[in-house]
């Protein structure tokens, strides 16, 4: 972009400045071109351009055989640096012009703010400006629509970095209109079960999402009224079904709003409160039960649980809906408790299996004052900007995480951010609807019924079901229904919701 700030007169605008002054502002590039020249200079061009096309090649297979490695480690670099020079500087000027937001001094020169820099995500591309004197963040506000489609960009919002300078956030691309979730499979054995990778949907790369109770250990799932927290909570059970089943997964479910999100599981769950009184009394026994299992772990001189080791020791899975009803929206002395209760849960049990999943639509601090003991964070649709650090940690939403900017008509879309990682990854679940609540329901709460591969009658084979109680040995009667046997060990011999949930 052309410098176009007015001198003021006060310094001299001689060749020797402006280059000092393009050196200073430009480290980066100018440091890379003399990198360049001294290296051609001692191995000659030819020699630089062949490594320059080796370089290139190994770039373009290596995001091809892996586009979210080589996005988060030379991607978003490589792209930033073309989209600033090549996109947006290029085109600055002219769009500031027809936007609007250009000034001029009183010599009349025109005065443009200038691109700072750019930075870019997978789906979003940060523009850092510094606003001309007398220009406010407002103005741009103003014509964010425009900016938008000057860029052709999906949508865009602002943040006011520091006084004087503002960063003018542009959607590029959104991976999810396009991208269709899978509900993933509901696993119906216990070897099946992975802790540490339970499905849950697609990541904006289009890859497999997992949640991970191993090395993610306890979740904090923020998100407006609508947002789809629903999803994640019910794909998080339905990925632990054969455990649910087998016991090896106990579930201490809190929903203080009367029971309206969990209400249709309650079947599966070890202990369920509804109301806020009964949620601290469930909270009070969930630490009892493991405080009483890390004293005996303790004595039998076992120091870690092991996942699905056994149904002695099974998963404690304690799951929060609406943490404000039990932190903030109820008296006084419940959510003092609440919250040391809760706070000694995430803090003590996980090497004996406690695990802790909660959701809130506010977390803010005064409402969720424990929040940065969760290692993992998961921000759907916020209501606020100011939301998005809060739930992901600070600092979060500069990286590109914009929960705030997803809209309505996506629920379930996310940002995670895990312990350890700096950006923030977006995510869709797959959405869980009442049936397949409902098939949760009805296959983690029959324990009789096994299906056997059934004989064909087509390829001549004979039906041998004279010795299953369920088929009464009505051979003869088999011919047009579904050819399925049940073993039943007999203790239930007249459930047909066994033969449903084979
Ligand atoms: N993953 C998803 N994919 C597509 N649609 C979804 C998804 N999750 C939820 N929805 C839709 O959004 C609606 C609201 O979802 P849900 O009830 O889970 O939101 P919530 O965050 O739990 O809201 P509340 O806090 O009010 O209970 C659902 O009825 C469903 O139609």
């Amino acid at each position: 972009m052309r410098e176009t700030r007015v001198n003021t007169g006060d310094t001299e605008r001689t060749p020797a400045r402006l280059l000092l002054r393009f050196l200073a502002r430009h480290p980066r590039s100018v440091g890379t071109l003399a990198a360049v020249g001294i290296t051609g200079c001692y191995v000659g061009f030819h020699t630089m351009l062949l490594g320059a096309g080796v370089a290139v090649a190994a770039g373009a297979s290596w995001r091809l055989l892996d586009r979210p490695t080589f996005d988060r480690f030379a991607g978003r670099l490589v792209r930033a640096w073309w989209r600033r020079w090549f996109v947006y500087q290029r085109k600055w000027a002219d769009i500031a012009f027809g936007c609007g937001l250009t000034s001029s001094n009183r010599h009349g020169h025109s005065l443009v703010p200038k691109l700072l820099s750019v930075r870019s995500t997978f789906c979003w591309d940060s523009l850092r400006l510094r606003l001309v004197r007398g220009q406010a963040a407002e103005d741009f506000e103003q014509v964010l629509d425009r900016l938008a489609n000057a860029y052709n960009a999906r949508r865009a919002t602002l943040r006011t970095i520091k006084p004087g300078v503002i960063s003018l956030d542009v959607q590029k691309r959104e991976p999810f209109d396009t991208l269709f979730i899978p509900l993933p499979e509901m696993p119906r054995e216990d070897s099946a079960v992975d802790l540490a990778r339970l499905p849950l949907g697609r990541d904006e790369y289009g890859r497999d999402f997992a949640l991970d109770l191993v090395g993610g250990i306890h979740y904090l799932i923020a998100g407006a009224t609508g947002a789809g927290k629903g999803s994640w909570m019910w794909g998080l059970l339905r990925g632990l079904a054969p455990w649910i089943r087998s016991g090896r997964v106990r579930l201490w479910v809190l929903d203080p709003k009367g029971g309206m999100e969990f209400g249709q599981g309650a079947e599966l769950f070890h202990r369920f409160a509804t109301d806020d009184q009964s949620g601290l009394e469930l909270t009070r026994e969930y630490v009892d039960t493991l405080d009483e299992r890390k004293t005996e772990m303790g004595r039998h001189g076992r120091r870690t649980w092991t996942p699905g080791h056994s149904a002695d020791y099974p998963l404690d899975l304690l799951i929060v809906d609406e943490l404000a009803a039990m932190s903030e929206y109820t008296d006084r002395d419940i959510s003092r408790e609440f919250t040391k209760l809760l706070s000694k849960a995430l803090t003590q049990y996980r090497a004996v299996g406690g695990r802790v999943v909660a959701a809130t639509q506010e977390p803010t601090k005064d409402v969720i004052p424990m929040r940065g003991l969760f290692p993992t964070t998961v921000a759907l649709r916020l209501e606020e900007a100011s939301y998005v650090d809060m739930a992901l940690g600070e600092g979060v939403r500069d990286r590109g995480a914009f929960a705030d900017q997803i809209p309505d008509y996506m629920p379930g879309v996310a940002y995670v951010k895990t312990e350890g990682s700096r950006e923030p990854l977006r995510v869709r679940a797959a959405y869980t609807s009442d049936d397949d609540i409902t098939e949760l329901v009805r296959y983690a709460t029959s324990h009789d019924a096994e299906i056997l591969d059934f004989p064909n009658r087509d390829n001549g084979t004979e039906t041998e079901s004279a010795d299953s109680p369920d088929t009464g040995g009505e051979s003869g009667e088999t011919d047009d229904i579904e050819h399925i046997e049940v073993i039943d060990d007999g203790e239930d011999e007249d459930d047909d919701e066994d033969f449903d949930a084979a």
